[in-house]
């Protein structure tokens, strides 16, 4: 019997930001392998002009809670979706809502962030940080609270190359960044964030660090754990391999470059690509809760999710593989044949970008106008650009990440948790974990059935042909033009063609003497 599972049963959970990709997962997980727990509650906002209720409704109803409600055919009495919006006070929570959370909540996990790149810090701060802080205010008024697990980033502190499993002290108090935002209007943050963010590539790093170290501070007599999960891919294993739902980090280009509109990259191929499958951080997330709970550690531990050090992989044959797939199961419509080139020096990227990205947007363009088309391509490649242009950090350095207390962990299990739980990434075939990836990024993003995939070929051998008449035109013009201009290439044009015949005229005559 799993003591991680049975540690689950009869609690109340707590999760904030279960609507997102890694709260989706960990909710699955928690009700397959725990059906007896007591409750799940969730912090939801509407969206989208759907209720609360209607999200989750949509969300238990998706592919990914299939297999739960074999095990746990109420699934949707276990949730509990509690109206709640982070950015306001108190979270906008009802009275009694309040009260339910603050009596009975047992375990806490901290998912909910914002997770863009480009947030004004103003917003990111709202969320990354000050959400965190009145998080933890609430989880000081549980009586019954036994662990509170936030969920930061392996690269809250990508300014540094080493990274152990501490909280780095940040420039700026996050209190005082805190009580400034309520003053300062919105121009002069802009002007001032790039000076705040300092080192780091974006207000997302940033004030995830932030919200560490409001963590470290405010913790008070709380058991409290954090965990760093590098860049989170699709599902390894569970509940079914290549499960995706969102176009963040990998998975966005994983499309771009499937249907052909990526096809080179400003990134260092020996860079190690720290992916880490989404199951394995809910593994780690559940056995962290209850060890966190159970073991109660005197001080706050952090636990580097990452898979760098233990099972590397890196971009170049992570392209290469991507590359593969795509020719075994090509995704459907491609713009151009899929490729995967890499450079890392800027000025042979902007030259890629011109020619292998700009170039045949505008061409298609120019064709979509002629047929009486609205022009589309060059808006979508700028904005492709811009995004790969912000993920460029991540993919031309490499990290390395201290990994003791997860190890201590997963020594600490029982055998069946280490099986249940697992979260040993050494285990992971790449080439396989990739291939489901792929197929993953097909199906559940972009809805492509497997029955297409013969047309799909078809159709890339026909982008082949195109590609082969093209550059065989351009080279005939760009000729053409040189000889008409110039001397040198007529002469090297008549000493081809004469040398061609000459050639051809001996094998005719030897051909002819053995007759
Ligand atoms: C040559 C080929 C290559 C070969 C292959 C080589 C290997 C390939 C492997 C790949 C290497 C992976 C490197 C990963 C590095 C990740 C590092 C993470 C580190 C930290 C991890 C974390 O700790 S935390 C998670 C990370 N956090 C994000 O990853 C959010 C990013 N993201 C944003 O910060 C915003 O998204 C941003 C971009 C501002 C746009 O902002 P924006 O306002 O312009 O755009 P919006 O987001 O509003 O979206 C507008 C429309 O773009 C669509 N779209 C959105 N994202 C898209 C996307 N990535 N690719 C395409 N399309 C995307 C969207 O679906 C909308 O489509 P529509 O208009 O039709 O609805
Ligand atoms: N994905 C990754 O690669 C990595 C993620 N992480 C961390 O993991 C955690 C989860 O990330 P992930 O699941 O990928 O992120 P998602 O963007 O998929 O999910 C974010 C969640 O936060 C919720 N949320 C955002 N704003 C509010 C708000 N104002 N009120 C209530 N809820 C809100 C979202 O709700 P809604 O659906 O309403 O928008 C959503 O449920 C984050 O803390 C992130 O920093 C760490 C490393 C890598």
């Amino acid at each position: 019997m799993s003591m991680i599972a049975a540690f689950y049963g009869g609690k109340s959970i707590l999760i904030t930001g279960a609507t997102g990709f890694m709260g989706k997962v960990l909710m699955e997980k928690l009700l397959r392998t725990s059906p007896n727990l007591k409750v799940i509650y969730i912090l939801v906002r509407p969206k989208a002009g759907q209720t609360t209720q209607q999200r989750v409704l949509q969300m238990l109803n998706s592919k990914l809670f299939e297999k739960v409600k074999e095990v746990c055919p109420n699934v949707h009495e276990k949730i509990r979706a509690i109206y709640a919006d982070l950015n306001q006070n108190d979270f906008a929570i009802s009275k009694e809502d309040m009260q339910e959370l603050l009596s009975c909540t047992d375990i806490i996990f901290h998912c909910a962030a914002t997770v863009r790149f480009d947030d004004p810090l103003r917003h990111a701060v709202q969320l990354n940080v000050t959400a965190t802080q009145q998080l933890l205010l609430m989880a000081s008024q549980m009586p019954k609270l036994e662990a509170f697990i936030h969920i930061s980033t392996a690269f809250s502190n990508c300014n540094l190359k080493h990274i152990d499993e501490v909280i780095y002290p940040c420039p700026v108090e996050p209190k005082q960044l805190i009580d400034s935002m309520e003053w300062l209007d919105d121009a002069i943050i802009d002007e001032i964030t790039p000076k705040l963010i300092g080192d780091r590539p974006n207000t997302y790093t940033y004030t995830k660090a932030l919200g560490e170290m409001v963590v470290h501070q405010e913790s008070g007599n709380l058991n409290i754990a954090i965990i760093r999960p590098s860049i989170v891919g699709a599902t390894w294993q569970e509940p079914f391999p290549g499960w995706v739902d969102n176009l963040n980090g990998p998975n966005g280009l994983i499309i771009a470059a499937g249907k052909g509109f990526l096809r080179s990259i400003r990134a260092a191929p020996k860079a190690v690509a720290d992916v880490i499958p989404v199951d394995t951080v809910v593994n780690l997330m559940l056995a962290v809760g209850w060890y966190t709970a159970v073991h109660r550690p005197k001080s706050t531990l952090i636990y580097h999710c990452i898979s760098g050090n233990l099972n590397p992989c890196n971009w170049g044959k992570m392209g290469i593989q991507l590359l593969a797939t795509f020719e075994k199961v090509p995704f459907e419509r491609a713009f151009r044949r899929p490729n995967a080139d890499f450079t890392t020096n800027a000025i042979t990227n902007q030259y890629w970008n011109a020619v292998s990205h700009r170039a045949p947007a505008i061409i298609y363009d120019f064709y979509l106008r002629l047929t009486g088309r609205k022009p589309r391509m060059t808006k979508l490649m700028n904005r492709l650009l811009r995004t790969v242009s912000m993920l460029e950090y991540f993919v031309n350095r490499s990290w390395e990440w201290s990994t003791y207390n997860t190890e201590m962990l997963m020594a600490e299990l029982s055998p069946e948790d280490q099986r249940v739980f697992n979260f040993d990434v050494r285990q992971l075939n790449w080439l396989e974990y990739i291939e489901n990836y792929v197929l993953g990024v097909k199906k559940y993003l972009l809805k492509e059935d497997m029955a297409g995939v013969p047309e799909a070929k078809q159709h890339l051998r026909r982008l082949r042909n195109i590609h082969y008449l093209f550059n065989t035109a351009l080279f005939l013009i760009a000729w053409r033009l040189l000889i008409a201009r110039s001397q040198i290439a007529r002469n090297v044009w008549f000493f081809i063609v004469s040398f061609c015949y000459k050639f051809l005229s001996y094998f005719r005559a030897s051909s002819t003497l053995k007759v």
